[in-house]
């Protein structure tokens, strides 16, 4: 593989089982620089625990994983140092610290570099306020900043939708549309996924039932048996 095709996160069969309950099922994946990829599913089909294991919080039981090439063995603590950088499901910001101060926790001493963060999701006017006093948006806004700081080679965006209007989440398009690194979405908000995305995941318990652009998916019968359906 040239180091072009390699670039970026690999997922090769990932499986995974919690004790009988086969959680992720074969799941290959590529993320290359600059694509954004979605991952969807009804509830249950897998989406959260195969961002876990990209995190290294969950284990895979099968397959491996790869960044740039390299074989990849997260573990939590060591995202950081390989270039990795999420978001929660929530916002996950530290309620004593003010905003910037949240984001210089992810580039210690680096203040003009936390405050050009800030600036770029439009949070820079709120560097010196505690976050519980922000709006819900803003705060998810932070914590994205918080994620970007380290320009990481690999985001991963855990439902950054959830909780906002739809004038926030065409903000939050309009951000995603921007990154230049690899982009990993887990979303519910299915406009936002097919607006942000280039391709896109489809799992239905644990199995990876679709992989396309989002033109593919719209019109897949598998994805609308799995998941269109089940929302409707
Ligand atoms: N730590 C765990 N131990 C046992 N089973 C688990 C564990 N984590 C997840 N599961 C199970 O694995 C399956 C996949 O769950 P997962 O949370 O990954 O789905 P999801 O697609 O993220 O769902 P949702 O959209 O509701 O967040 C579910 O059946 C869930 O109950």
């Amino acid at each position: 593989m040239s180091p072009s095709e390699s670039a970026g996160l690999t997922l090769d069969r990932i499986s995974v089982r919690f004790g009988g309950l086969v959680a992720l099922d074969g799941v290959s994946l590529r993320v290359p620089p600059g694509r954004t990829v979605g991952v969807i599913g009804p509830n249950g089909a897998g989406k959260t625990t195969l961002f876990n294991v990209v995190c290294g919080f969950v284990a895979p039981t099968g397959g491996s994983l790869a960044l740039d090439g390299r074989p990849l063995r997260p573990r939590p603590h060591r995202l950081a140092r390989l270039g990795i950088s999420r978001t929660l499901q929530g916002v996950g910001l530290f309620g004593g610290l003010t905003v910037l101060e949240n984001v210089l926790v992810a580039v210690p001493g680096r203040p003009a570099r936390a405050l050009a963060a800030l600036d770029r999701c439009k949070v820079g006017h709120c560097a010196g306020d505690l976050p519980g006093l922000l709006p819900y948006a803003l705060r998810k806004r932070v914590a994205l900043a918080r994620a970007l700081v380290s320009e990481p080679r690999l985001l991963l965006l855990d439902e950054p939708a959830g909780g906002l209007g739809a004038g926030e989440i065409d903000e939050l398009r309009e951000l995603i549309e921007g990154l230049s690194c690899a982009v990993l979405l887990v979303e519910h908000h299915m406009d936002l996924v097919m607006a942000v995305c280039d391709e896109i995941l489809v799992l239905d318990f644990g199995r990876p039932v679709a992989h396309g652009t989002p033109a593919e998916i719209r019109t897949d019968e598998a994805v609308a048996d799995a998941y269109l359906g089940a929302a409707a």
